[in-house]
């Protein structure tokens, strides 16, 4: 397998706080890559890096065998941030083509991407409306389109499923699976359980610190417990144990 994502000992501090410590994680293409954690445990900052929107302080980030940051990088990736980077004074089709022109996507390529997207998230109907008009998960939707316009091999999303509906949340994961088969690589985070249950390999991650990692079935195997809910309770009871289990 091909690694796309190789993460080498990357610590993060702000000033004198440590919010990541020593992350080794390798991620190979076709591969759902979910991390996982409660809120302020580092995952955001940790995608930052991997984008190379934030510096590590130590250690070594490479996407596609470039080592990050890279400008021609970008090219490559679908950066879906939690908070929205959207224009709110254009309408939603505006943007999607603004983002596909940043790419440099000829006409045709955008209009196909943009009726793609769109379609996808269930915006088609909205696509003349100003962004100001949306509501918080059509807003996710439309960052959520912006990712996947210019086709990327790899995608990064923060939380993209938070504030969307259950069975637009079914048919954007049946998307994700679906580009998952067609080879792409995808890093996600999530603190949805049963969207953790989706991901082939999972990274917890505590106090900046990824404390399990493995395949949903190896951690539950592991702490010999059917949900991935539980397994993530005693995990973080664990925290200081060497919990590598695949
Ligand atoms: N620019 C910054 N300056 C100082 N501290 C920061 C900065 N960015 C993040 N932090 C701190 O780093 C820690 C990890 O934050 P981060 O946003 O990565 O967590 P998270 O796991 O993504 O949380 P959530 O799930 O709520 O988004 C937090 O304690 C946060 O306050």
């Amino acid at each position: 397998m091909t690694s796309t994502i190789v993460l080498e000992q990357v610590s993060k501090s702000f000033g004198k706080k440590t919010v990541l410590n020593n992350i080794n994680i390798n991620v190979d293409a076709g591969q759902i890559f979910g991390l996982i954690g409660p809120s302020g445990s580092g995952k955001t900052t940790l995608v930052k890096i991997i984008v190379g929107m934030d510096h590590p302080s130590a250690g070594q980030v490479q996407v596609l065998h470039t080592q990050v940051p890279n400008l021609g990088l970008l090219q490559s990736i679908g950066y879906m941030a939690q908070a929205d980077a959207l224009y709110n004074d254009l309408t939603g089709k505006e943007n999607l083509a603004f983002f596909a022109s940043l790419y440099k996507l000829n006409k045709e390529s955008q209009k196909k991407r943009i009726a793609y997207a769109a379609d996808l998230v269930e915006l088609t109907p909205h696509l003349t409306k100003k962004v100001q008009n949306y509501s918080g998960g059509m807003k996710r939707r439309l960052s959520l389109a912006i990712a996947l316009i210019h086709d990327p091999p790899i995608l990064i999303l923060d939380e993209p499923t938070v504030g969307i509906d259950p069975e637009l949340r079914k048919s954007i994961w049946e998307e994700i699976n679906r580009l998952k088969n067609n080879g792409k690589t995808i890093l996600i985070t999530t603190h949805v359980m049963d969207e953790a249950e989706k991901c082939d390999q999972l990274a917890m991650v505590r106090d900046g610190e990824i404390i399990s990692n493995g395949s949903p079935k190896d951690l539950k195997n592991h702490y010999n417990i059917n949900s991935l809910e539980e397994v993530f309770l005693k995990a973080g009871g664990k925290k200081h144990e060497n919990n590598r289990i695949s």
